[in-house]
């Protein structure tokens, strides 16, 4: 039995990114860069305005209510390089090159318009006012964005910017899930007695497409040791990391961690000081990662969130792997007496975040209401309301 910290240090020891790819920029959000992206061109790449309003000599301005000439009109798009005499002024549009010479633009509702001139009433205007320079935001050859940033849709609005429309990220894992337990049958069949609805694959694949895992596989298979180790080896033939839901505890149809040593899959840990979730299993094959997870489905969603899903994270090139964390006063009491770790659903409120009922490892209503999940280590198994705890927020 390993403790949550060394658990969790192996989880990321043996999570190496996978290789890289080129994705088309519109297909690239939620995706790691693999390599500094070069800014081609500066931004802007030309001194721009960014108000309606007149270009002019920031020192022609002397005093109030100055009037000066209008020379000519310079819009958005306009691609012929303009000039403005000393005395004089250029009507200017937001996101028009700002005529050369001019060194301020002073905005329309700071001006009054007489036919061919305008009357500025901005006094003094500082040199530069309403110009965004070449290069203020990136300089051409400058690192538009480093290797290893996850990419928003501001990101790939920056990159569009740039004309990058091509990016070198890595590529995300195929995700193979093996669902055991002859009790479960699958959606809309008919239960009868001792049997359940299957809901861990349900649940997983929701929780993978979330993070933007689309090659998902699912096998189910009957609790016996060479349907077992048949499905592993198929889904290990075709995939980065293998899931498998139930099977793992110590029970004669219990067949997930024979089947994964007779595979020849290495165990990195089996058991975690933890509730839920105590039967947790880690190993690998070559590159590939094998989780087995418990059955009980809130058992299976906190190891899914505490472990899986930052394996996942550090394959596709992540650094911020594990969910983030942030410390919380608790809305309520709570103790337990046990000796393992607590993971509690938890849903985060104006006073603090507040442990739900129904912390069981089969009761998974409550992760239904959870946006977060509070992590008590077992020094701290009892703590009084407004106590500050560790909270790792759930993707949403
Ligand atoms: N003698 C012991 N018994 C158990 C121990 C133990 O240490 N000694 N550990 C308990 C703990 S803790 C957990 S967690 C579970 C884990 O058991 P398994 O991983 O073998 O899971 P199963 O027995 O297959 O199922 C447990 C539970 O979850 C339901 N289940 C399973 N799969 C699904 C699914 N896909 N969808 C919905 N529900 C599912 C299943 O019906 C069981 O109720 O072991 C304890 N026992
Ligand atoms: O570890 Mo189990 O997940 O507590 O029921």
């Amino acid at each position: 039995m390993v403790s949550v910290k060394e658990a969790k240090q192996k989880i990321i020891t043996y999570s190496e990114p996978l290789s890289i790819e080129t994705r088309n920029l519109s297909l690239s959000v939620d995706y790691v860069i693999a390599e500094d992206l070069i800014a081609p061109i500066s931004l802007p790449s030309f001194r721009q305005s960014s108000m309606d309003g007149y270009a002019l000599y920031h020192e022609d301005i002397t005093a109030t209510d100055i009037v000066l000439c209008i020379e000519a009109e310079a819009k958005a798009g306009e691609n012929k390089v303009q000039f403005v005499e000393r005395g004089n002024a250029v009507r200017i549009f937001t996101g028009a090159p700002v005529p050369e010479g001019a060194t301020a633009v002073v905005m329309q509702e700071h001006t009054t318009r007489e036919r061919d001139s305008v009357r500025i009433h901005e006094f003094p205007v500082t040199e530069g006012k309403n110009i965004r320079n070449i290069g203020q935001q990136i300089r051409q050859g400058d690192i538009a964005l480093p290797a290893g940033t996850l990419l928003s849709a501001g990101g790939v609005g920056f990159l569009a910017g740039l004309n990058i429309n091509q990016v070198n990220v890595y590529r995300k894992p195929k995700v193979g899930l093996l669902v055991t337990g002859d009790e479960l049958v699958e959606a809309g069949g008919e239960i009868s007695h001792g049997q359940i609805y299957e809901s861990n694959s349900v649940m997983l694949r929701a929780a993978l497409e979330r993070e933007g895992i689309t090659d998902i596989s699912i096998l189910h298979a009957k609790d016996n040791l060479e349907a077992t180790k048949e499905a592993l080896d198929l889904l290990y033939q075709n995939n980065d990391v293998v899931l498998a839901s139930g099977g793992i505890s110590v029970g004669d149809y219990d067949f997930v961690g024979t089947a994964l040593a007779e595979l020849g899959a290495e165990t990195i840990f089996y058991k975690v000081k933890q509730k839920p979730g105590k039967p947790l299993l880690f190993g690998k094959k070559g590159q590939k990662l094998f989780f087995a997870l418990p059955g009980n489905p809130a058992s299976s969603l906190v190891c899914y969130y505490e472990y899986v899903l930052p394996a996942i994270r550090s394959l596709y090139g992540r650094k911020d792997c594990f969910l983030k964390s942030v410390q919380m006063p608790v809305a309520s009491d709570y103790s337990f007496t046990g000796e393992r770790d607590e993971f509690l659903k938890a849903m985060v409120t104006e006073s603090g975040v507040l442990p739900l009922d129904g912390q069981e490892s089969f009761a998974i209503r409550s992760f239904a209401l959870a946006d977060a999940i509070i992590y008590l280590p077992s020094e701290q198994r009892e703590v009084k309301s407004g106590d500050l705890v560790e909270v790792h927020l759930i993707p949403r």
